[in-house]
């Protein structure tokens, strides 16, 4: 990685576009929900994690890893956790570590993760296991402490949490599920309260259990691990969709392809390349193993859901400011709950690129400008998501960007200045 990264102000000029095989990291949703299963199941250190570049290493995937290593540890130790800004690695762990018996866990992370809602998973977890020993404080919001009970065989084999905020509470107690089964060998159970958001995320946790082996049934609402039969080979990592998101961006506007990009997957974002087909734009396969490049001339607007694809939306707003017709993004209410309020960034990024936005509720319409700035100036807000966007918006439009904040892209794709760079995009220090 260049010097240019660990800046804290850049410029970002694509005035000198390249095509290029662009490729994402291994996807963090993927290798988090992996780790976890192959802690459980004795593949251990998971192979395909091993096997990545540690400066292309997520850092979400790193926090999780550490946090299963500390999980590990003799009984008796007293486990620091620092989840940094990871939602996620911070809502998996706290429940493996409520199910790893005896264990005493301090959890720390940034401001923004403390703030960031994850009291009905407590309470789930309260609710199940504090009549088996379980305490579980929270800080100020940190450490968040916990002791986790030594025996939890005589308790209702039920977790009951509610879906509205987050599918990362309902997945965690379902790796936690798993984690029961295998010790108790009884069936452990994940009831959901009202609608899911993010409800692909849930069943992608579900793909990933089976893939390992545990055997899940359904019924409306309710998730039940109750069985397991060791897999015949440990499951290899995909590229991230999210990321991909921005690459096929990136690729359509250099005529380049991004690789690593496995439409079976599972990962709810690869629902980018259907909903890009709404604008005039086609995936298309180049002939080599899971590569892509993408054809087509812009036309009209775009419509997306939170619901669907939350991580998305940011980079669904990047396309809509250079489409020629207005776009619409429907529940938007998750976005201001994320590593930063996206909603706000994206009203942010599009009014300060000419465009105008409309919220009602939770519908957001984006309306681009007329003609594209001659430059625009963004920040980060910290948020990986809000710098990688207002990068893609960049490279769609060919206006300069000067952004502030860029290195946070480490959380999900430390290579995303290196991969722009490889299509041309010229990345310097900034005044
Ligand atoms: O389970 C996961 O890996 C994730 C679920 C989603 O969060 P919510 O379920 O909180 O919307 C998503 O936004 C996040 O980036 C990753
Ligand atoms: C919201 C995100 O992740 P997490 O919730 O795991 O912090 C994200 O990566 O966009």
């Amino acid at each position: 990685m260049s010097t240019t990264d660990k800046a804290s102000r850049i410029r970002v000029d694509p005035s000198a576009l390249r095509p290029a095989a662009l490729t994402p990291p291994v996807s963090k949703s993927d290798a988090q929900r992996a780790l976890v299963l192959g802690h459980l199941t004795g593949a251990w250190p998971l192979p395909s994690v091993q096997a990545e570049p540690d400066e292309d290493l997520p850092a979400d995937v790193r926090v999780l890893r550490r946090g299963v290593e500390a999980l590990r540890l003799p009984p008796d130790a007293v486990r620091d956790i620092d989840c940094a800004d990871g939602g996620a690695p911070f809502r998996i762990l706290v429940t493996q570590a409520a199910v790893t018996p005896g264990a005493q866990a301090r959890f720390t992370g940034t401001p923004r993760l403390g703030e960031r809602p994850h009291g009905p998973l407590f309470t789930s977890l309260r609710e199940a296991l504090s009549s088996a020993g379980l305490t579980l404080t929270d800080g100020a919001p940190w450490p968040v402490t916990l002791h986790a009970p030594r025996d939890t065989s005589n308790v209702t084999a039920v977790f009951r949490v509610p879906g509205s905020q987050s599918s990362q509470y309902a997945s965690s107690l379902l790796l936690g599920c798993a984690a029961l089964y295998l010790r108790e060998r009884r069936p452990w159970r994940v009831e959901i309260e009202g609608g899911l958001t993010s409800a692909g995320y849930l069943e992608l946790t579900l793909t990933w259990l089976r893939r390992f082996g545990f055997d899940i049934q359904s019924a409306p609402s309710s998730y039940t691990v109750a069985g397991y039969t060791a897999p015949a080979s440990v499951p290899t990592l995909p590229g991230d969709w999210s990321s991909l998101g921005y690459l096929l961006l990136v690729a359509w506007k250099t005529g380049g392809t991004v690789v690593r990009a496995d439409t079976g997957s599972a990962h709810p974002d690869d629902a980018m390349v259907r909903l890009i087909e709404q604008v005039g734009l086609r995936a298309v396969p180049t002939g080599e193993t899971f590569s892509l490049k993408v054809e087509g001339q812009l036309s009209g607007g775009l419509r997306a859901s939170g619901e669907e694809c939350p991580d998305l939306l940011p980079t669904l707003a990047a396309l809509a400011c250079v489409l020629p017709a207005p776009s619409t993004l429907t529940e938007v209410g998750i976005l201001r709950v994320k590593e930063s309020d996206r909603l706000e960034g994206i009203r942010t990024l599009v009014a300060a690129f000419g465009g105008t936005t409309e919220l009602q509720g939770e519908r957001l319409q984006i309306h681009p400008p007329r003609t594209p700035p001659s430059g625009f100036e963004m920040s980060s807000q910290g948020d990986h998501r809000l710098a990688m966007t207002a990068a893609t918006l960049c490279v769609l439009s060919g206006s300069p960007l000067t952004l502030t904040g860029p290195e946070c892209v480490e959380k999900s794709f430390p290579g995303f200045w290196r991969q722009l760079s490889r299509a041309g995009v010229r990345i310097t220090d900034a005044p």
